[in-house]
């Protein structure tokens, strides 16, 4: 696929660092721009590796950031598969992002109307986009190739209209969950999927070797305008056998 990069590490080690120089490259470029960085959160795996990568920075400024979650699990915030929570107590606490510059869902609406409310919220802070334009987009991808809450065979995946789509029949718990949808993440002006562990190393041939005749949701992620990175070890990567380019702790994308 045209534009994207494939880059491989040895080992979350190696990768973490340039996850983190990523998020500030791109943080620095639109403010200097725009004056604000958008940034869209998945939940998962991500949320302890982003944490712990950021706050090894030694200068870290967020009170530009405006952070939003790719999708997000309808439990409540002390709930331990709340992905607000867990990014609010691993990170969100240790930074000076301002409450103002995180975009929660309120949890207590049912799924239907916290998708109204989300995508109201989403609608207010990029009021010029008929969808939101993130400026960074992280994601994750599951074995089974889901990506935000967007999962196989699921009619979400054909969503052309909504910003934020209601779930209540995940396959993985919880069952109730409110995503962003493929336009939204198609507009962004960066992607990065982070993907790590042998677990992976199947679905994710498929996904980068199928090219459209995949299945699979992640690999429906192609922005419009924007870059697509996959940053991945080399257990996720074992399976490959397309170009990508091997990269060290040191990389700057
Ligand atoms: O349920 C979810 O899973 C995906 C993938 O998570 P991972 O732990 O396999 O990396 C995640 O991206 C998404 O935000 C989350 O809700």
């Amino acid at each position: 696929m045209a534009g994207r990069r494939v880059l491989v590490f040895p080992s979350s080690a190696e990768l973490g660092p340039v996850l983190a120089q990523l998020v500030t490259s791109r943080a620095e470029k639109a403010i200097s721009s725009h004056g604000r960085f958008t940034l869209g959160l998945s939940g998962g795996s991500l949320v302890s590796m982003l944490s712990k990568e950021l706050l090894a920075l030694s200068e870290l400024d967020c009170s530009k950031w405006l952070v939003g979650f790719c999708d997000e699990r309808l439990v409540s915030f002390d709930d331990p598969e709340s992905t607000y929570g867990l990014y609010k107590s691993q990170l969100f606490s240790k930074i000076n992002i301002p409450e103002s510059g995180i975009l929660t869902i309120d949890c207590s609406l049912p799924v239907n109307e916290c998708a109204e409310d989300y995508t109201r919220k989403l609608k207010e802070v990029f009021p010029d986009d008929d969808f939101p334009v993130f400026d960074l987009l992280l994601l994750g991808m599951g074995p089974d190739g889901h990506t935000c809450s967007l999962f196989p065979d699921h009619p979400l995946l054909e969503e052309t209209k909504k910003i934020v789509a209601p779930i209540s029949d995940s396959p993985k718990p919880p069952p109730q969950r409110v995503t962003m949808t493929f336009p939204v993440v198609n507009s962004a002006r960066c992607v990065a999927f982070i993907s790590t562990g042998g677990s992976k190393a199947p679905v994710l041939k498929e996904v980068l070797e199928d090219g459209e005749a995949s299945p699979f949701p992640a690999a429906r992620v192609a922005p419009t305008k924007g870059e697509l990175f996959w940053l991945v070890d080399e257990p996720a990567a074992a399976s490959l056998t397309i170009q990508v380019e091997r990269l060290g702790s040191g990389a700057k994308l």
